[in-house]
């Protein structure tokens, strides 16, 4: 497992170089790709953590780009004895024809936009919209084989990571963004109704892969996975607490100093104990996937390649272009 999975990276930190994406380095505190930005915190010596953001306008779908850098810093984190700590979260996005309004302007503007008409519009944050629906729609099963072992890739190192992971939700969350959320050990959420997080592929006319089942069920339980699952669920904050798919929900401007403060208590656990813990709750689901990968890849691009799943796709990719119509 551990030379399968170092041999994969050796593979992605090629590609990352070969392809140029890194943008800055600025010492061990700051380090970015194209789609991935990573600030770490704390002084120098001591226990470090990192946050991760993404930034993969418009709506922080996983491509194969993000998943490639997604991993590559991840296993600089993972390589990093400073750092025990990881939070996942957006970066804020601004999109299409609006522009950001001036960092001069009130705090509390600064994440808004401005519609043509030059009035503050606020729009709504969006954690992760999962899986990038274009990677999956009108390709070819070489492209889709390849683009399902960088998921199962992202999952795995996540779930299997040995840092703490936590995921502080500051926006919508469907899908794979949820899958991004449940990998982690700790889920903070911003308390807006406008978001929700679940799983929702049943809407899509897909299904969940065995493996992200398994792990919404060890996150929810059985019987409310079963139910989620073949609904599309996507909870708003209330109801993702009550099931168990977020751990906390706190008022939006809280959630970053939140997750920092239940990121020091997880911390004070000693590392082996948690860690080995950790391998013990999460050992098994994980090894389900690792023995039969390739399996699960042939699976995925046989099933997506389908015509009544691509006519699925369609309709869903036509439904959220139209909707705002
Ligand atoms: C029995 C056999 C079983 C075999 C099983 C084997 C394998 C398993 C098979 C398949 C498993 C696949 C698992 C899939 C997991 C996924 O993650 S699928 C993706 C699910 N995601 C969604 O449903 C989210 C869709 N998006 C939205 O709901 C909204 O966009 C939003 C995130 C709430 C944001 O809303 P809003 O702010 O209003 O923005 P827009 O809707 O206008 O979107 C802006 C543009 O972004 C495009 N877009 C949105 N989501 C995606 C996406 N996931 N991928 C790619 N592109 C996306 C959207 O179309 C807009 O584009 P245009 O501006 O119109 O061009």
């Amino acid at each position: 497992m551990a030379m399968a999975l170092r041999a994969a990276s050796r593979v992605l930190l090629r590609a990352g170089s070969r392809l140029g994406r890194r943008e800055a380095v600025d010492g061990a505190r700051r380090f970015a790709n194209k789609r991935v930005l990573v600030e770490t915190e704390g002084a120098a010596g001591a226990t470090r953590i990192a946050v991760m953001k993404f930034r993969n306008p418009p709506v922080n779908s996983l491509s194969l780009d993000f998943l490639t850098e997604f991993v590559i810093s991840l296993e600089k984190l993972e390589n990093d004895k400073s750092i025990r700590g990881v939070i996942l979260t957006s970066d804020s996005l601004k999109r299409g024809n609006q522009t950001k309004v001036a960092a001069t302007e009130k705090t509390e503007e600064k994440r808004a936009t401005r519609d043509h008409g030059g009035r503050l519009q606020e729009r709504p944050g969006i954690f992760s919209a999962g899986l990038d629906l274009l990677e999956m729609y009108g390709r070819n099963p070489a492209h889709y084989a390849e683009y399902w072992k960088a998921v199962q890739e992202l999952w795995l190192r996540l779930y299997l990571s040995s840092l703490t992971l936590m995921s502080a939700i500051n926006g919508a969350s469907p899908a794979g963004g949820c899958l991004l959320a449940i990998t982690c050990d700790y889920r903070i959420m911003a308390d807006n109704p406008k978001y929700t997080i679940g799983l929702n592929e049943s809407l899509l006319g897909i299904v969940a892969p065995f493996w992200l089942k398994d792990n919404y069920v060890n996150t929810i339980g059985h019987r409310a996975a079963e139910r989620a699952l073949q609904l599309g669920t996507l909870f708003p904050p209330a109801e993702a607490l009550k099931v168990g798919v977020v751990d906390e929900v706190v008022p939006e401007d809280q959630v970053h100093s939140k997750t920092l403060s239940v990121m020091a208590k997880w911390l004070a656990i000693p590392d082996h104990s948690r860690q080995l813990t950790k391998t013990m709750m999460r050992k098994a689901t994980a090894d389900n996937l690792i023995k039969q990968r390739e399996a699960d890849i042939q699976n995925f691009a046989s099933f997506i390649s389908r015509d009544s799943i691509q006519k699925s796709l369609h309709m869903y990719l036509e439904k959220l272009k139209h909707k705002k119509g």
